[in-house]
């Protein structure tokens, strides 16, 4: 079957890389290509792109880091994946080199004939090739990823604040000034992305190229759903610095008593309490507006511990980033740990070999080292649940209680699961 826009040509070059009998795996050009990724995305994720809209995106995929299968008969792209670069935020403060990886799509005429598994192969070999410990995505479905290695290392909430939500007094926040203006990509992008990327939260990635960042920030007519066009609120201190942001589009409703408009926040982050209290203050009680729906937040986001009446605020939490340690030592070492940590993990991975087998891990909050070892093993596990618990989110001790790790020296559990906690439950607060 060829795709609506027969955008079959070949215009990809590189290596050749292993897929099921009929197809050939191939590095793409995102230029020449683009056309062909953009058909099989939509083939993929059931969505088409009027031009009106395309012309106000920017096309984020990566040279080098994007990768397709053709059938062999015509050469047709059935299947694509890019990888984002990016450096994520791990327990500790450092940054890790992550391969994002993104647009996972197989043209519907071409599933469950193992195109994905070859993507995922190769994805993680390259990965690991070019000396990215890690690998992060998010999940279209729940299901997908968990037989690749990924575990699900994060879960974000969304809540919806009623109009005159209480929040519990934070010191210094009446002193912060609040701004509403319209959003002006020119003006706030900066500041915007300057707040979210000094929040120090593992797994808090924030988008590094200027066609991510542009599209984080973008604000498409056609994807408003009747809202009004971007706003956004900036909270700065007596100095004028910015310390929080929320960029948002109030929703305008009438039902047949009275006002009962709703404030849509896209992205948020703020660097202190005070500064999350004046901005949530703000924008629960906005005019018109009977509620606010508060976008991705982490599970302990301030707002959420400021509530007061936390059953009014209808949380709800779902899986956020699925994290898949790619080169065992590089990820274990670059980390830091809560408390001293001396284990033996044996480590099951059937995808990349390089990291199965036994691997000292010694570490603390100042230092890290991984390393192989004969030693007996002190805890037995997948690399799957390794990376879940990798950012301190789902603990150790909770998927040995699932029976997801298994303990052979009595005590190594708890003292790896308490050295592996995070201060902060990590959290990503954009999709790519
Ligand atoms: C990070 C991201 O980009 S997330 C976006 C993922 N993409 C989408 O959801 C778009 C729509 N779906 C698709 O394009 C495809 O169905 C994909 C990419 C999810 C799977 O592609 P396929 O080529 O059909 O997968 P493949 O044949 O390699 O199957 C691999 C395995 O995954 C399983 N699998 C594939 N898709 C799913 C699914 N949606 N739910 C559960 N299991 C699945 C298969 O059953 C198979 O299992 P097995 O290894 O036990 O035999």
């Amino acid at each position: 079957m060829t795709s609506d826009t027969s955008t079959a040509t070949e215009a990809s070059t590189g290596p050749v890389i292993p897929a099921p009998d009929g197809y050939r795996q191939v590095e793409l050009d995102v230029e020449a290509d683009r056309d062909a990724i953009r058909d099989v995305d939509e083939w993929g994720f059931a969505f088409t792109t009027p031009p009106e809209v395309l012309e106000q995106l920017a096309f984020p995929l990566e040279a080098g880091r994007t990768v397709g299968i053709r059938t062999d008969a015509d050469g047709e792209l059935v299947a694509v994946h890019g990888s984002y670069a990016f450096e994520m935020p791990v327990p500790g403060g450092a940054r890790l080199p992550t391969a994002g990886l993104t647009w996972v799509a197989v043209h519907p005429q071409h599933r469950r004939r193992g195109l994905a598994r070859a993507m995922l192969t190769a994805h993680l070999r390259r990965t690991r090739e070019r000396g990215e410990p890690l690998s992060a995505l998010f999940a279209a479905e729940e299901a997908i990823y968990g037989r690749y290695g990924y575990g699900r290392a994060a879960f974000a909430a969304r809540a919806t604040l009623p109009r005159g939500t209480v929040l519990r007094d934070v010191p210094g926040a009446d002193a912060l000034r609040v701004n509403l203006e319209r959003f002006d990509a020119e003006r706030h992008a900066a500041v915007a992305l300057a707040v979210h990327d000094a929040v120090d939260r593992p797994g808090w990635i924030t988008p590094t190229t200027d066609a991510l960042r542009a599209n984080l920030l973008s604000d498409i007519a056609q994807w408003r759903d009747g809202a009004e066009t971007r706003r956004i609120a900036v909270v700065r201190d007596a100095a004028g610095s910015p310390r929080a942001f929320a960029t948002f589009a109030r929703k305008e409703h009438w039902d047949e008593v009275g006002p009962a408009g709703t404030v849509r926040v896209k992205l948020s982050a703020a660097l202190d309490g005070a500064a999350a209290r004046a901005l949530w203050g703000v924008l629960v009680d906005l005019d018109l507006m009977a509620q606010v729906e508060t976008g991705m937040l982490a599970t302990d986001d301030p707002v959420l511990t400021l509530l007061v009446n936390t059953r009014a605020a209808k949380v709800r939490t779902a899986d956020n980033l699925w994290v898949r340690i790619v080169d065992v030592a590089g990820a274990l070492a670059g980390r830091r740990y809560a408390a001293p940590l001396d284990v033996v993990l044996e480590v099951r991975d059937d995808l990349l070999g390089e990291n199965a087998g036994r691997w000292a891990l010694r570490g603390g909050p100042d230092a890290a080292s991984a390393e192989r070892t004969d030693a007996a093993a002190d805890l037995v596990l997948d690399v799957r649940d390794l990376s879940a618990a990798y950012l301190g989110g789902p603990t150790l001790v909770a998927l040995g209680a699932a029976g997801l790790v298994q303990e052979l020296t009595p005590g190594a559990l708890a003292a790896a699961s308490a050295a592996f906690a995070s201060p902060l439950a990590p959290a990503c607060n954009w999709v790519f």
